[in-house]
């Protein structure tokens, strides 16, 4: 089970990696928001750094906390990005999208020069696919889709996986920044992420999938008296 100061140690650590000057995409989830924290602590002590978010719920952090903001379509260059992960494994591979944020996230950090995962040990796994994978699916034709989506994880050598789309407690459809679904596919274990990325990324329908293939560079992993810091 995470506790929270494994989380803000594993934030603590990827502040070593902020300089002036830079632009930062800003992650989302539990862990990401502690970094926005620290990083609005050293903007009020003098950092000058310019932030694109990676979800609304991020974008509204960050605005509350005064951390500067530039819009999407004025980004030149991100020079690190800051984000949490639901699972990463020994060679650095993600799984992303617990948080629905999926899509933006893989446009910032791909688009980085140098991504920053930062977790807590509950994260680290031997194999990915315990953790439900977020699929992201157009609207339009989503039953149609999820088939698909089930071919191809049939496709990887997944064993009887399940897809299921994602809904709130009271029933109601989960809709991301983006106004789509998500689908969590149910898999115990992915033999190779790397085909099934590229499988999915096939299907007509998919936005994006929440398998992160050679995007970080860096994982953090906090624990109570520090962090530990993996470079790939
Ligand atoms: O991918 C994400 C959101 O889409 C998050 O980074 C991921 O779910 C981890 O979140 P947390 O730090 O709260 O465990």
């Amino acid at each position: 089970m995470a506790n929270e100061l494994e989380k803000q140690n594993a934030a603590a650590a990827a502040m070593e990696f902020v300089e002036d000057g830079m632009t930062i995409g800003l992650g989302t989830g539990s862990t990401a928001k502690y970094f926005v924290q620290m990083l609005a602590e050293e903007i009020a002590d003098g950092l000058v750094v310019r932030c694109i978010e990676t979800s609304e719920q991020t974008r509204r952090l960050a605005e509350s906390l005064g951390v500067p903001l530039i819009p999407s379509e004025q980004i030149e260059r991100i020079h690190l990005t800051v984000d949490g992960a639901d699972e990463v494994d020994e060679h650095g591979f993600l799984i992303k999208g617990g948080g629905a944020a999926l899509l933006r996230e893989k446009i910032i950090a791909n688009a980085s020069d140098h991504m920053v995962v930062i977790a807590d040990p509950s994260k680290q796994v031997e194999r990915l696919g315990k953790f439900p994978l977020p699929v992201e699916v157009t609207p339009f034709g989503y039953t149609i889709t999820a088939k698909k989506v089930y071919d191809a994880l049939c496709s990887s050598g997944i064993d009887r996986p399940r897809v299921e789309l994602r809904a709130q407690p009271g029933g109601r459809l989960v809709m991301t920044d983006g106004g789509n679904y998500i689908l969590d596919c149910h898999c115990q274990r992915i033999p190779d992420a790397e085909s099934l990325a590229a499988r999915l990324s096939n299907v007509p329908g998919v936005v994006e999938h929440g398998l992160f293939i050679g995007i970080a560079r860096t994982v953090i992993i906090g624990n109570e008296a520090g962090a530990t810091v993996f470079e790939f």
